[in-house]
């Protein structure tokens, strides 16, 4: 994929504006809205949950990227897609039967995504990449917005890139967690294909144009010496 997607993550909206700040995706060039469900167990942290997700869906124009912060996930993956997700991403952390999970999503008819805290390695998906449709790669602990992005991320995306390259599979990488124009051209460099981005499109001063700097950078086809 050469041009990449960008899905503004409505975590750091304003709720009580919640509606105007779907609005504004929908009529940017932003691709995904990245809605994330935290339960206060796997993290510790609550959000909000299927009611919310369902309610943005309602007005939506773009894909649901939705993110379970959740433990058990395999539980409520078909209510996520009842309630409009259009890609459905577990964490590997909170999984014994990843393979399993991802059947799952995917019977669903949604884009299965598997998600890797920043201490997992990458190599432990080296069984199932073929299986899954995107790796989304945290860059910050999971749990909360506005967290200062880990630049141990960046070697970690060149790996996958390199496992799914050499394994020929068109599996995506997402990326998430401090995500903003001061580290994205390097991300998109490393082999980034979904930028996920809450606090630097929302509480920028001009989200649209956010979206839109976000959108516009390029990226160069890495050389693999
Ligand atoms: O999954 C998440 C946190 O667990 C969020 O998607 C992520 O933090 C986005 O927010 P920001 O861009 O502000 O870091
Ligand atoms: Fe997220």
């Amino acid at each position: 994929m050469n041009q990449h997607l960008l899905a503004p993550s409505i975590l750091a909206a304003d709720f009580t504006k919640l509606g105007e700040a779907i609005q504004l995706v929908n009529e940017s060039e932003a691709d995904w809205i990245h809605v994330d469900i935290m339960d206060g167990r796997f993290v510790p942290n609550i959000s909000f949950g299927m009611m919310v997700t369902e309610t943005v869906k309602s007005i939506a124009e773009k894909p649901l990227d939705v993110h379970l912060m959740i433990v058990e996930p395999e539980k409520y993956i078909e209510t996520f897609r009842k309630a409009g997700a259009d890609t459905i991403t577990v964490h590997y952390e909170a999984c014994p039967h990843l393979h399993r999970t991802v059947q799952q999503i995917k019977d669903t008819g949604a884009r299965a995504g598997v998600a890797l805290n920043p201490h997992t390695p990458v190599h432990l998906l080296e069984d199932l990449i073929e299986d899954i449709d995107m790796v989304l790669i945290m860059s910050v602990n999971p749990g909360f917005g506005g967290q200062k992005f880990i630049y141990h991320s960046i070697p970690k995306i060149q790996k996958l890139k390199d496992m799914i390259t050499v394994r020929n599979t068109s599996t995506l990488i997402e990326v998430d967690g401090g995500v903003g124009l001061q580290n994205a051209e390097k991300l998109l460099q490393a082999g980034t294909d979904v930028l996920v981005a809450g606090s630097s499109v929302f509480r920028a001063k001009d989200p649209r144009q956010a979206i839109t700097q976000l959108k516009g950078i390029e990226r160069e086809p890495r050389h693999f010496v």
